[in-house]
Order: C-alpha cells, then structure tokens, then sequence
C-alpha cells in the first residue's frame, strides 16, 4: 500500500564544510530538515538564532538538536549539574526552532547501573521540556556504559511514562550489535520520536571506531537497514527519516555530492521497506548492447586498428554524426568523434575513454522513471530528422547510460533496431567469424573510480539498476592495494546479464590509481568479452598481433599446485597465455591485451559451468605484467 513520502532528513555530521555550507546542500538537493549536530553549532560563528533563519530561508526544518551526553544516572552532585546543563541546552533549542533533543546513553564509568534511576532523572528532565514545549528522545549507544540496546532504552522510557519522553533508534547501533529489532514494530509508533539510519560495511573493530569512521548511507553497506526500517515503519512512526553516518571520506567529500547519494539512499529505503509512494520496478538487465568510445581522429584509426585485430569489422556508419560501429558476434562497439556531442564533452576532459555504455533492458521507459525518482539526472543527446532519440541517464561521474529495450518493438512499432534506424550498416558476414572463435557478448565493464567514490556508484547501481553487490575484494598491485567491488544484475549467467566491477586505490601508483590521474577520472578501464571457447580466440588474435600478455612460467608452476589440472591442460593454458581460476561451481580462462595508448584495455573470458566472479586471484599477475610492459616501453619512448 503506497503512503505519503516519509520526511527526509540528514544530520550535519554527515556533511564537509561549515554549517552554512551543509544547510545549503541538504536544502538544495531536496531534504526537508537537519539535525543540528552539537559540534557543528559549536563551531559556527553566529548565533543558533542565525541557525534558525539560515534554516527557515531554505525551507529547511530543524528535526533534531544532538548529543546530549552522560546525563541520566550519575551520582550526586553531577546529577543537579546535569539538569542545569539541560536547561541550558533547551535555551539553544528554543533559539534554533526545534523541539526535539537526542539524549544518548551514559557512557562514563561512573554512572550506576540502575534503570529506575535512569528512569527518574529521564522524567525530571522531560519534565522541564514539556514546560518550555520541548521533547526528549533516548537513544542506546551500542557502546554505553548500562544502556546498549533498544529494548534497555525502551524499558527506561517506559518506567519513566512520560508524555514529553519517548525512544529514538539508530540502525547502527542495534546492527552493529546484531541485535534483535523485529521487536520494535510492537512499540507504539507515536512512543518513538525519531528514527536514525545508517549503514556500514562488515568490519571486525571496536564498535565505537567503527561508529565514528565507518558508517555509511543504507545500501552502501552490508547491515540489513531495510528490514530495520520496516520494523520501526511497521509500528505506526510518522515522524522522519534522518541520515547520521559518521564517516571520514565523508567529511572530505563535495557536500552536495554526499546529500544527493544520502537523498537517493532513503528514497530507495523507503520503497524498499514497502512505505511511501513506491518506486517503479527495477530493469531487467539482459546485458550490455554497447559501449561508446569518446575519439578524436587519430584515436579512432588506431582504436579501430586495435578492434580489427582484435576481429572486429566496420559494420556501420551513423547517418547524421562522425560515429562508426565495429561488431564482432555479440558485442557492438561505437566510436564517436562528432564535435559539439557528449562525447566530445568527454574527450575533451578525459582523452580517448568509454563516454557511455547502453543496457539492453525489458522496458527502458520504466527504468526511467525510476532512475528520474531517484534524482538521476537524464541527458537528451541532439538527433537528427528521423533518428531515434535512446533514453539516456548519468552516472555518478556523468558517464552516459543509454537503455535500450530487449523486445526492439518496445521502441519502434516497426520493430527495427537502434543500428537499422540510425546507421547505415555495411553488409558483412553477421554470423562472426566462424562458430569456434565467436564473441557472445560484453561479459563485465570494469571502472577505475576517483578515491572515496565507491559508495557511491555501488548505491547508484544498486538502487536504479537493482544491481546486487559482491563482496569486497583486495587486490595487490605492484605499487600498492586496489579494492574492488563487482556489481552484478540479479540471474546474471554466462553470456547474460550486466557485471561491473569496480576498483578504488588510494594509491595514486596503482594500475587504478596511474588510470585515474592519467584520465581524469574517466571510469572504464577494462572491457571483457565473452566467448564460449577462447582458446581459439586467442590463437587467431596472437596470430593478427593482438598485444595479449604474455605471463611468467611462474604463473603455470603455481597453478599445476593449486588445482587438479592434468598435463595436457595445463599445456593448453600456457601455450596460449591463458590465465586460469576455477571455485566450486565452475572454472575461467581469460586473457588480458596490452593497454591501449597507456588507458584502457581488453580481456576475453571463457566461463565454465556457474563460476561467477572475475579471476580476482590473478588480477596481480595481470598489473605486474603491464607494469613490466610500461618499464620497457621506457626507453623507445625516449628514442622517439
Ligand atoms: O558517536 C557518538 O557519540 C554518537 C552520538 C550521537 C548519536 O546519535 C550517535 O548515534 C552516536
Ligand atoms: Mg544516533
């Protein structure tokens, strides 16, 4: 059953800059209130007054004033002192506009473990609230001294029977704990006065440090946010949904960048919990229909010499732009040197990269509409007379999706295709070059991301695309640590589906760290093909000149002891420079190129039975190999 939208709401821990500056984003990207995180107000030099009329000019509620800290349960004489100091804090709250306050639990050592106590100070302060029109909302920190958990907190708030007194639950500290919340869709709905969400990835760490440093926008991280919310949603809460990640990447990051992730976290949460007014379905991904290449012209002749090589031919020219498609089996690639376009936007600012990728999908209308509910932002490219006009989205770095319908009848009543409507197409055999060495289609797309931006294309696949992620991978390059995270459209199976892993280093020497300076960011770095035999590929493309790697003897020394391959097999890999991995449901054999003018790079993958990752256990070899070739292209580079 659809309801109204839920508020949305962000604390101003999770945004950088000043407090100005962090009112300004929220309000722009369209929530529609902030806590007032303490330190923040501390720190800004003006008065909570001036907060308030910040707030009010942007249309902007102040949901909650936060922490109030150490308070309940604390022996004489700091016990009057601490309502003294709630006093004080009331007057901020009056001069802010806001009448609610967070009151989180005891974490000093000298606080007494008594409920009943904790309990009686609790309604004393309440008390005083509900004079001056105020409320006060108990939270359990999962590292209190006494008070842990949500059912402790409750138990509290429920002793001390208090109108202007009710519970306020935070996601992260009831997850972190894996503690019980299904419990809290029996609570009085109108008894919790405030809602907290957060998420994280699975980290083996002190609680309190992974609170402080780790915490990200639900979908980001791996804790069930969704179930929690619907069990807090399910007891009858009105109040909003509000965002507190403490997180240091966070801190660093463009404010309106963070505030538009956190915006589209909780409309996703949201729906996801079965509340507010829903989200279109998510697409059926059938996998990628092509990839669009940003070229000036001396980069298409020698992108297409590569693509030849690679058996690739020229199967089309687009009717109005300087746009050719090449084709092998499956996979289309085009590549766009038309000036005034998104492409050249892109080249302009990256060199020679992917400037969009397209997604067949079984309605890209739908998808649409529910990229478009989720603030994506869509692009309208410039067509000419006759041409189709392909629904087109932004990724996270402005990369282009294109989405284009499975059933062609989806978007043309006359069936025909986007290639008929826009391209001439040049007649050659469309059956690939013989059964043996056919390309099926593009098995992953991998992106090399900017530090500090996984989250937030991993939030972005998962929510518009339904995109489910794999886990966490390290993978060591020479010159430092690259993490990758692969998402993954639900069902995907060889030959099917959409696969993108996605690599960050902090490094700036790495193979990802080297593509993301050296591109500014471009996104796609390497592009898998899928064929259900490669073996003869690769024979066929050694024998065109295809730069695949060559890789060390070590390599098949090593991995005659780590799987059971006989004699014959192993041969076979290495006469032909495969790499190889294999786990409980199947096995892969793929081979990398050389990169391409120093950026990205080509791989042909080959899986057997349900494997389903990347061959991660060799992407090692792979950047050692390419480092090796960079070092000797060193000195040609000086002769030339
Ligand atoms: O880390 C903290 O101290 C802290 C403070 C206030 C909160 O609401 C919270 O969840 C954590
Ligand atoms: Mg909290």
């Amino acid at each position: 059953m659809p309801t109204p939208a839920f508020a949305k709401s962000i604390a101003t821990v999770s945004l950088s800059g000043t407090l100005p500056e962090k009112l300004e984003a929220a309000a722009t990207i369209g929530f529609d209130g902030v806590e007032i995180f303490e330190s923040d107000l501390l720190t800004f030099d003006g008065s909570p007054a001036d907060v308030r009329r910040i707030a009010e000019g942007l249309g902007l509620a102040i949901t909650l004033f936060q922490p109030f800290r150490d308070f309940e349960a604390m022996p004489d004489p700091i016990r009057a002192r601490n309502l003294d100091r709630a006093e004080r804090k009331f007057d901020v709250m009056e001069a802010l506009g806001t009448d609610l306050v967070l009151v989180c639990s005891n974490v000093q050592p000298h606080a007494i473990d008594d409920p009943a106590r904790a309990a009686a100070d609790l309604a004393e302060m309440a008390d005083r609230a509900q004079r001056r029109g105020l409320r006060v909302g108990y939270e359990a920190l999962a590292w209190g001294r006494h008070v842990k958990r949500w059912r402790q907190a409750w138990d509290i708030v429920q002793r001390a029977d208090h109108p202007a007194l009710g519970l306020i639950v935070d996601s992260f500290h009831t997850l972190a704990l894996d503690d019980e919340f299904s419990g809290i869709a029996a609570l009085p709905g109108e008894k919790i006065f405030f809602v907290q969400l957060a998420d994280a990835p699975k980290l083996s760490m002190d609680v309190l440090s992974w609170s402080r440093h780790f915490r990200n926008f639900p979908g980001q991280g791996q804790l069930p946010v969704t179930p929690f919310l619907k069990a807090v949603l399910d007891s009858g809460y009105s109040g909003p949904l509000s965002l507190e990640i403490f997180n240091d990447e966070f801190r660093a990051a463009p404010a309106r960048l963070t505030a538009l992730d956190g915006l589209r976290s909780l409309i996703h949460a949201e729906a996801e919990a079965g509340y507010g007014p829903g989200l279109p379905e998510p697409p059926v991904c059938d996998g990628v229909e092509f990839l669009e290449f940003a070229v000036d012209d001396a980069a298409r002749a020698s992108l297409a010499a590569l693509l030849v090589q690679l058996g690739f031919r020229h199967a089309g020219h687009h009717r109005s732009k300087a746009v050719d498609l090449y084709r092998r089996g499956g996979v289309n690639l085009v590549l766009n040197s038309e000036e005034d376009s998104a492409a050249s936007e892109h080249f302009q600012m990256h060199g020679p990269s992917v400037c969009a990728m397209a997604f067949r999908v079984d309605d890209a209308q739908r998808a649409m509409a529910r990229a478009e509910a989720l603030k994506c932002l869509s692009w309208r490219e410039r067509v000419g007379a006759g041409e189709r006009r392909i629904p087109a989205l932004r990724a996270p770095d402005g990369t282009l999706i294109y989405l284009v319908n499975d059933d062609p009848a989806g978007d043309d009543p006359a069936g025909r295709s986007i290639w008929q409507d826009d391209f001439h197409m040049l007649p050659g055999d469309e059956t690939d070059n013989g059964a043996s060495g056919a390309l099926t289609g593009i098995d992953h797309v991998a992106q090399a991301l900017p530090f500090g931006r996984l989250d937030s294309f991993v939030l972005f696949y998962r929510a518009v695309f339904g995109f489910l992620p794999d886990s966490l991978w390290e993978l060591p390059d020479p010159y430092g640590l690259i993490r990758s995270r692969a998402l993954v459209s639900p069902g995907a199976t060889a030959g099917r589906g959409v696969r993108l892993p996605l690599n960050i280093s902090e490094s700036r020497r790495t193979a990802t760290g080297r593509f993301v300076g050296a591109t500014a960011g471009a996104g796609v770095h390497h592009i898998a093909f899928s064929s259900p035999d490669i073996g003869p590929l690769v024979e066929a493309g050694l024998a065109a000149g295809v730069p695949f790697l060559p890789i060390p003897a070590n390599y098949y020394d090593d991995l005659a002891v780590k799987h059971p391959l006989d004699d014959d097999a192993l041969a076979a890999l290495k006469q032909r420079e495969l790499l190889y991995d294999r786990d409980e449901e199947g096995e892969f054999l793929h081979a990398y190129t050389d990169s391409f003018s120093d950026r990205f790079f080509f791989e042909v993958v080959e899986r057997r039975g349900g494997y389903r990752q990347f061959g991660a256990v060799n992407a090692s070899v792979r950047m050692a190999v390419q480092a090796q070739l960079r070092e000797d292209r060193w000195p040609e580079r000086y002769l030339d």
